[in-house]
């Protein structure tokens, strides 16, 4: 037998059926739901009379429409202002108690992102198929589970047939060997392999994220890079199985357990690419080099270390990058050549499906603690990424350490990572965020995004402009 890609052998375990023409159907074993792209899809069951085909394998929680505000929060979904949001996570709610999906709804503590939610609890497993409504469901294949973004009509065929048509990718490896330097994180190192690859360099791959750095990686920065495949052009990002992520899962409420436990281990011990596996093309960075990243454009890829100065516009490759940089830096309210560290601050965001888990927590509470936010910054917040973070980091006085600095603590949610509720940029403000995203508007309208950790959020939110965080 051929040797094969950890890609080839998660999409072989799934596949139902192939056609001639390359089309395939594969088996989804998770769904995971939320309230901006399920409601036409049940819609769409309720007419056809149909219901879940398993109904045991969908799971849903909302988080693009929630407040975050603790008092808004506390008044449920009736606390939720805009009329379209409030209609979408009561659509959710009615939904799952219609059809009996288990949902994770607002007052539960088990309430968040739901590419923080699934992991946490143990409903993404190692070897699964993992689909949602969602283009940062890539962020499950940290786990080397096979997960991608679908269609609200993609979500309606698997609730109701638990398959999905699709064709499969060509595989490529993102090799970064090295050592990552003090202060230098899974967010920089995703930046960097975008600002090299560009946002299409992955179109039509499934990425194979391999190396010492990922090795290294703790299962949190596994998830940040994988979150943001996307961002580089491809469906899918995964990372292999290794101690880590077994370790992951061990008493994770929903993963298996005894016998169970031991069998799944077994097969998930397999899910790794086989030594000479072929890929379709190989990317490599040196990890030694990789330096604290920040986005300075319209698109992740405009991205570049902190001690970089802005490029000229004779430095691009060809003219439609000229015009896209020209564009960007008419949008950012920025200049050629002007240095990154000039860039001044009018909101710190931390949060997101990116960085809003306990390590990013943490390691932005590490640079914070004893310091304050600047006064020349208006806002700057810290978002978990769910009930149980949250819980978790208050554990640690983590909360503590960001009010005392000036951080508002709020509830989980996405929050300011896309303009769908309270939390938005007000047209030319400039946003240190942790998110994902950095298109015009994406924070709110006219707002001007900057992609960083959350250790460099955290610097940026004490100078109030950018900083290397080594050695702040
Ligand atoms: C609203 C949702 C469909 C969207 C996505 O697909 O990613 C959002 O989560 C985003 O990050 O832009
Ligand atoms: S946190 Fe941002 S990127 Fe993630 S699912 Fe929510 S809106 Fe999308």
């Amino acid at each position: 037998m051929s040797a094969k890609t950890l890609y080839d052998k998660l999409w072989d375990d799934h596949l139902v059926k192939q056609r001639d023409d390359g089309s395939c159907l594969i088996y989804i074993d998770r769904q995971l739901l939320h309230e901006v792209t399920s409601p036409q899809a049940f819609d769409g069951l309720k007419l056809a009379k149909r219901q879940p085909w398993r109904l045991d394998a969908n799971i849903a929680t909302p988080d693009h429409n929630v407040p975050t505000d603790k008092a808004e929060r506390s008044q449920g979904i009736a606390g939720i202002k805009d009329e379209t949001s409030r209609i979408q996570v009561q659509t959710l709610d009615d939904n799952c108690k219609e059809f009996g999906v288990v949902e994770f709804d607002i007052f539960d503590e088990r309430q968040g992102i739901v590419h923080v939610v699934g992991p946490e609890q143990g409903l993404t497993l190692p070897g699964m198929t993992v689909v949602c409504g969602d283009s940062h469901t890539a962020t499950h294949g940290a786990f080397a589970c096979l997960a991608h973004g679908i269609g609200t009509s993609e979500v309606e065929h698997v609730l109701a047939t638990q398959c999905l048509v699709q064709k499969k990718s060509k595989n490529m490896l993102v090799k970064v060997d090295g050592v990552l330097g003090e202060g230098v994180t899974a967010k920089d190192v995703v930046l960097a392999i975008i600002g090299k690859i560009g946002t299409a360099g992955g179109t039509g791959y499934a990425i194979e994220f391999g190396g010492q750095v990922f090795r290294d990686m703790s299962m949190e920065g596994r998830m940040t890079v994988c979150n943001m495949a996307i961002e580089a052009g491809a469906r899918v990002g995964m990372v292999a199985v290794d101690e880590k992520t077994i370790a992951y899962f061990k008493d994770k409420p929903f993963a298996p357990k005894a016998e169970q436990w031991d069998a799944a281990v077994a097969y998930w011990q397999g899910l790794t690419s086989d030594a000479d596996a072929q890929f379709d093309a190989v990317v490599e960075l040196d990890g030694n080099a990789i330096e604290p990243q920040v986005s300075w454009g319209t698109s992740p890829e405009m991205v570049l270390p902190i001690s970089a100065k802005l490029p000229t516009l004779d430095s691009a490759n060809d003219a439609v990058q000229r015009s896209s940089w020209q564009r960007a830096y008419q949008y950012m309210g920025l200049t050629p050549e002007q240095a990154i560290t000039d860039i001044k601050l009018d909101r710190v965001f931390i949060g997101s499906c990116t960085n809003s888990r306990i390590e990013d927590l943490r390691s932005a509470a590490a640079v914070i603690k004893g310091r304050k936010v600047a006064n020349t910054v208006k806002q700057a917040m810290v978002v978990a990424g769910s009930g149980l973070v949250k819980k978790q980091a208050e554990a640690e006085g983590l909360d503590k350490i960001f009010t005392e600095a000036g951080f508002e603590w709020r509830e989980p949610g996405c929050s300011m990572c896309l303009a769908m509720n309270a939390d938005k940029l007000l047209s030319g403000e400039h946003c240190a965020s942790t998110s994902n995203r950095n298109f015009e508007g994406r924070q709110g309208n006219g707002g001007r995004t900057h992609l960083v950790s959350p250790a460099m959020a955290a610097a940026a939110a004490i100078a109030g402009h950018f900083v290397d965080v080594r050695g702040f």
